[in-house]
């Protein structure tokens, strides 16, 4: 049955096919090759973490396919320096732009405006998009388990280390937790959210953590929405956590992020 990530893979099949039409393969590698310095997205979570604090990956999002618009007046310039300015360790920008309203112009206007190492937030699919991440400034990208093969994964991290990127792999259960394992990547994050029915539940992390090798940054991912949520994570020995509804809601992001985490 086709579910709404099945959806989101083919449209992402049909924009990578038109991008191609435009810019080819060739030509993206080389921009992206042609890009020199990306930000230590796996040293600042570090930082934070040997510092005794939560690590936060600060989410820059206008919608989403399960909550719809999340806020209507959107600069990702100034939420970035809003984050920034509250202590996030690291942003997450999502550039999909059917299912997320969200576009590649919003990941470049919130890494020109702070200095903080920024995730791609998209669907990986294609080598394609992993040259264009770096091409249009990502210092990391994500790699959904379930949106991949085991080849497919391997071939799309290998391509981003050459491009100097972190990887960020997302599982949702135990089966792709093993699969992510097989990654060189340390960055692995557990998502709370089923990406084919929305259902969020925190007991998701809690329930592999004790899967997850001690050399592997786990980094919690969705439904972080309030004080008792960081603490059960916290307590549970997570320490670095992927966020976006709460602060999107809020009339100040990074305000909203250091009431949350303690900026
Ligand atoms: O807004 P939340 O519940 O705090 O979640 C943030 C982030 O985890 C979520 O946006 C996300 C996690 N994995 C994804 C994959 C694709 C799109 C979005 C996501």
């Amino acid at each position: 049955m086709a579910d709404i990530l099945d959806k989101i893979v083919a449209v992402k099949r049909e924009e990578i096919a038109a991008a191609k039409r435009k810019v080819s393969l060739e030509e993206m590698r080389a921009d992206a090759e042609s890009r020199v310095l990306t930000r230590d997205f796996e040293g600042a979570l570090r930082r934070r973490i040997a510092a005794g604090r939560s690590a936060v990956i600060a989410e820059i999002k206008k919608a989403s396919p399960s909550k719809g618009v999340l806020r209507e007046e959107f600069i990702p310039a100034d939420i970035a320096q809003s984050y920034a300015e509250h202590g996030a360790a690291c942003l997450s920008v999502l550039t999909d732009r059917q299912f997320f309203q969200g576009r590649p112009d919003y990941l470049k206007q919130a890494r020109a405006s702070c200095d903080l190492p920024v995730l791609r937030k998209d669907f990986m699919v294609d080598a394609y998009q992993v040259y264009e991440s770096r091409a249009m400034g990502a210092d990391c990208i994500l790699l959904i388990a379930a949106c991949l093969d085991d080849p497919q994964m391997a071939e799309l991290e290998q391509i981003a280390r050459g491009l100097d990127m972190a990887v960020l792999v997302e599982v949702h259960d135990p089966a792709e937790l093993q699969r992510a394992l097989k990654l060189k990547t340390p960055l692995v994050g557990i998502n709370n959210r089923n990406l084919r029915t929305f259902e969020v539940s925190l007991d998701t992390t809690l329930g592999m953590l004790k899967d997850v090798p001690a050399d592997r940054l786990l980094v919690a991912e969705s439904g972080i929405l309030g004080p008792a949520d960081v603490r059960r994570m916290r307590d549970a020995g997570v320490h670095a956590f992927l966020v976006g509804e709460a602060f999107m809601r809020a009339p100040e992001p990074g305000e909203a992020l250091a009431a949350l985490f303690g900026g």
